[in-house]
C-alpha cells in the first residue's frame, strides 16, 4: 500500500476533469502497451461524470484501445436498469456510448429489476464472483489488480457507497458489500470494499468545490485505519488526490 498521498490542485472544476482525462487517457495508454491490456474502475457523482464527459470531448480520446479495456464500477445505486440515478446509466451516456468498448469487458453492478430483484445481498455476492473470476485463482481478495480505480469524496467523506459508521465500512473479508441504509439516496447500493479497492495499482481521489473542503482537510489529516472512508482508500503504488483550489481550501 502507497504510504503518502500525492494531491494534486487545479484552478478550478473545468481544468480539473481536461487535466484527469489526459492523466487518465496517458495512464490507460502506458498500460496497455506494457501489458496490452487496461482497467479502470469507474465512480458516480459529480467529479466522476464530469471526468467521462471530458474523456469523450478529449482529441486523445483513441489514444486509448477501449476495446481492451476492462470497466468495473466501485459502487451502484442499487435501481432499476437504465434508472437516471445508476451510475452505469450515467457512465453509458457520458462516455461508453461514444467509445468502441467490448461489451464482454465492461461490468456493470446488478440492477434492482435484474435476476436478484430485491435480493441487494446476493446481488454484492455476485459482483465478488465476478470479480474473483476476473482476477483468477490465489488473487488476495479475489480481485483483480485494476491498474486505474477512481473515486469521488463525499462531503462526509464517503467513497464508492463506504460510509464512516457503517458496516459496509468496516468489511474486510470480502470484496463487496450490500448496502442498505446509505446516509445519501438512494438508501440500497453496491459497493466495493477497503481491501478491493486497495488492490488497485493506482487510486485516484477527485473532489472539487467548497462543500468538499472540510472531507479533504479531514481525510488527508486522517489516519488510514481509522473511520475515514477517503482515507483508507490507497494505491498499492499510488494514492493520487485530484482537487480544485476550492476543495483544497486554497481558493
Ligand atoms: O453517491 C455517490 O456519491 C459519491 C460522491 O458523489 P459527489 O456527487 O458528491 O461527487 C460518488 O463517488 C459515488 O460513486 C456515488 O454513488
Amino acid at each position: 500500500m502507497s504510504d503518502s498521498p500525492e494531491v494534486v490542485v487545479h484552478r478550478d472544476t473545468e481544468v480539473m476533469a481536461h487535466a484527469t482525462a489526459a492523466r487518465l487517457l496517458t495512464a490507460l495508454a502506458d498500460a496497455q502497451a506494457a501489458r496490452g491490456t487496461a482497467s479502470v474502475v469507474l465512480t458516480g457523482g459529480r467529479n466522476g461524470n464530469a471526468l467521462l464527459a471530458a474523456l469523450a470531448a478529449s482529441p486523445a480520446r483513441d489514444a486509448v484501445d477501449w476495446s481492451a479495456l476492462d470497466l468495473w464500477w466501485g459502487d451502484e445505486r442499487y435501481l432499476p436498469d437504465g434508472d437516471p440515478d445508476r451510475n452505469a446509466t450515467q457512465a453509458q451516456e457520458a462516455l461508453l456510448g461514444k467509445v468502441g468498448t467490448d461489451p464482454a469487458r465492461v461490468h456493470p453492478m446488478p440492477c434492482s429489476d435484474g435476476a436478484f430483484g430485491a435480493d441487494v445481498a446476493a446481488a454484492a455476492a455476485w459482483y465478488a464472483r465476478e470479480l474473483a473470476a476476473a482476477a483468477g485463482p490465489g488473487a488476495p481478495h479475489g480481485t483483480p489488480v485494476f491498474d486505474v480505480l477512481l473515486l469521488g469524496v463525499g462531503p462526509d467523506t464517503h467513497v464508492a457507497s463506504l460510509f464512516p459508521g457503517h458496516a459496509g465500512f468496516a468489511a474486510r473479508d470480502t470484496s463487496t458489500v450490500a448496502v442498505t441504509s446509505a446516509p445519501k439516496p438512494p438508501p440500497t447500493r453496491v459497493s466495493l470494499t477497503v481491501p478491493a479497492i486497495r488492490s488497485a495499482r493506482q487510486v485516484w481521489l477527485l473532489a472539487a468545490g467548497e462543500d468538499k473542503a472540510d472531507a479533504v482537510a479531514r481525510a488527508l489529516a486522517a489516519q488510514a485505519d481509522g473511520d475515514v472512508p477517503a482515507a483508507a482508500a490507497r494505491g498499492r503504488e499510488r494514492t493520487l488526490w485530484l482537487l480544485d483550489r476550492s476543495a483544497a481550501g486554497t481558493a
